[in-house]
């Protein structure tokens, strides 16, 4: 491995022009700046250092996989990067056979790592993980099991102290403290002197059996450093390709599993992103002088936050539950305001989900606001704790429905089929930023059990003057009166029909919309009662149809053995790729013409 002046110039050379093109690229696409600046000469180094593919290499969670991308045969096609048909946002065996395991939700590419390793013992397994992510629960089961066991593994620990915003709990302490111990800097003095002298084979050996010994003893506990087991190789400094390409040479001959813990700066070389870290973790387009977004307009999640914010002034006790996501989920007002009722509990959505419950069974009332695609992690504590005993947590599913440019990793279209089929959730999609107020202020005192509010990415869709009504749970109420047609619509898709409202009355489609924001309990008065005068009945809904608000409708009908044809407009594909949010809707049939089409085709019998 060459590490001559010559040879790191060209890399230093590299690393700038690799900058460049994430600063360029990004503020044209948007996508996740900071924390591929801060992995530049990282990855590098691991290119150069192992025989990738054979060697492989996992990232965890894969959003910085950018410069890994372009170092592996992507270069020209970086330009497309999160758009329709181009390079995706994170890691996708799909796109490079350089991918070797799917990246999207954080934690998973250590124990991903270690099954690959397990069955490919002649190559090495390199996975690379951020600070917050290693502390995720799945992450630190995975590290328990891999201590001792597997050879060929090297873990990286890519610590930046940044989560999307700063880290938290007790293991990003644990880290820092270790960063900042004399005798751990001394012991990484007697691995700098080995492999700066390019020493190889029986000396690094004992050299590294000292270290280890010494590391061990000095910052875990006899029993849990038996436990874990690995070999410790730290703290490198990131941005040196010089010591990071000694140190993974090392690594690479050393028996493991290895583990390296590499300190980084998120953001790394463009001062806009080193100076406002959270703001450069994923960002939409910007102005590459100024760092300027476009304002994208009122939130669903603003609309959340500030409402709650409202009503925890007068209510003490409300609690927000955020994992990882204080701002992206609209709780940054709320934290300031109310720092002890805000609770990140980092990644970590199981957990937050019980510790929710916990709040609850002790006559508190808990917000939990999680993305859709990140409730999947909490399945079983959702029913388990909160469901079984009818606890009233309240879940703020954000991000549901198609979320556009972060792709199939990230749409949220299973927490209507997950929700409902859970003891005791009421589910509740509000159709415009008003309703989603009017649910807030519903829920507060809501206590008969848990429930479930969904709301997509984005701006609020209003629809002045036509819902006087405020939201009651269990009622649907009519938006617009027609005939023939019923058209029963949920959440996001008001926006999508009130938009196509007008070509349909001039292809003599029009009908009665229903804003059916209660999913469940279904207005089963209206069913019984109002049904039957229709001739054609759809339902819609920005998620996937099995298990949905139309089959929850069908089921319904069975049950009260009512023979009406329901027309079930939702999606029908779990694997939807990554797009704006507009485009995949119609792509996926759900606005516009593809809408319109799919409404016709039922009609006339030919869907
Ligand atoms: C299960 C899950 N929860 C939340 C997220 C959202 N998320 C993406 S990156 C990130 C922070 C990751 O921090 P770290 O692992 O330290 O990596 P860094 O961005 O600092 O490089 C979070 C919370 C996710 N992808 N998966
Ligand atoms: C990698 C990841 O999971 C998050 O960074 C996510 O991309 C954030 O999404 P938003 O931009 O919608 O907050
Ligand atoms: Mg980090």
């Amino acid at each position: 491995m060459r590490v001559d002046k010559e040879y790191i110039n060209k890399l230093q050379k590299e690393s700038q022009e690799i900058r460049d093109t994430l600063v360029e690229i990004t503020s044209k696409n948007g996508g996740h700046l900071a924390p591929n600046l801060g992995v530049v000469e990282l990855t590098q180094s691991i290119v150069e250092v192992f025989d990738l593919p054979k060697d492989k290499l996992l990232f965890d969670v894969g959003h910085q996989s950018y410069v890994y991308k372009l170092l592996t045969g992507r270069k020209d096609k970086f330009k497309t990067l999160r758009t329709k048909g181009g390079i995706g946002p994170f890691s996708d065996p799909k796109e490079s056979n350089f991918d070797f395991f799917i990246a999207g939700h954080a934690g998973s590419a250590l124990s991903a790592g270690a099954g690959i390793a397990k069955a490919n013992p002649e190559d090495k397994v390199i996975v690379v993980i951020g600070d917050a992510s290693i502390a995720n629960g799945h992450s630190l089961e995975a590290l328990n099991n891999i201590g001792e066991n597997l050879k060929n593994l090297i873990v990286i620990l890519n610590d930046n102290e940044m989560s999307i915003g700063k880290n938290v709990g007790s293991l990003s302490k644990f880290f820092g403290k270790l960063m900042i111990s004399n005798a751990y800097m001394n012991i990484r003095k007697d691995v700098r002197s080995v492999i700066s002298k390019g020493k190889v084979g029986n000396q690094v050996k004992s050299v590294l059996e000292r270290i280890e010994h010494s590391v061990k003893q000095f910052f875990l506990p006899s029993s849990i450093s038996e436990v874990l087991g690995y070999q410790f190789l730290g703290v490198i400094d990131g941005h040196n390709l010089e010591e990071l390409i000694k140190t993974l040479t090392v690594a690479k001959e050393m028996e493991g599993p290895v583990f390296i813990h590499v300190k980084t700066e998120k953001g790394k070389g463009y001062q806009l992103a080193e100076e406002n870290k959270e703001k450069f973790h994923g960002i939409s387009p910007f102005n590459p002088e100024t760092g300027e977004v476009e304002s994208g307009g009122r939130t669903y999640s603003n609309i959340f936050g500030s409402k709650l914010v409202e009503l925890a002034e007068s209510d003490k006790s409300i609690y927000a539950i955020s994992a990882a996501m204080v701002k992206g989920t609209g709780l940054g007002d709320f934290q300031n305001r109310f720092e002890d009722r805000c609770i990140d509990v980092g990644i970590a959505e199981g957990h937050g989900v019980t510790f929710s419950a916990g709040l609850a069974i002790s006559n508190k009332k808990p917000y939990v606001a999680i993305y859709s695609t990140f409730f999947q992690r909490a399945l079983d504590q959702l029913i388990h704790d909160v469901g079984l005993q009818n606890l009233p947590v309240r879940f703020i599913v954000d991000r549901a429905g198609i979320v556009g440019e972060d792709g199939k990793t990230h749409q949220g279209i299973h927490d209507i089929n997950m929700f409902l089929s859970m003891p005791n959730y009421r589910v509740l999609a509000p159709t415009t930023g008003t309703e989603l107020e009017e649910m807030l202020e519903f829920s507060k005192d809501f206590k008969d059990g848990p429930l479930a509010i969904r709301f997509p990415r984005g701006k609020a869709f209003e629809l002045e003057g036509t819902l006087k009504n405020k939201f009651e749970l269990g009622i649907w109420k009519e938006v617009r009166k027609g005939k023939k047609n019923l058209y029963l619509v949920t959440g996001a898709m008001l926006k999508e029909i009130v938009d196509i409202e007008a070509e349909l009355l001039r292809k003599g489609l029009d009908g009665t919309i229903v804003n059916c924001s209660s999913i469940r309990p279904l207005d089963e008065n209206f069913i019984l009662n109002e049904f039957s005068k229709y001739e054609n009945i759809f339902t819609f809904e920005d998620g996937y149809e099995r298990g949905g608000f139309g089959n929850e409708v069908v089921r319904f009908l069975n049950e009260k053995k009512m023979k009406i044809n329901i027309n079930i407009i939702a999606l029908d594909s779990v694997a939807i790729p990554h797009g704006s949010r507009n485009v995949l809707l119609e792509d996926y049939g759900l606005r516009g013409k593809k809408l319109i089409e799919r409404i016709e085709g039922s009609i006339n019998g030919e869907k």
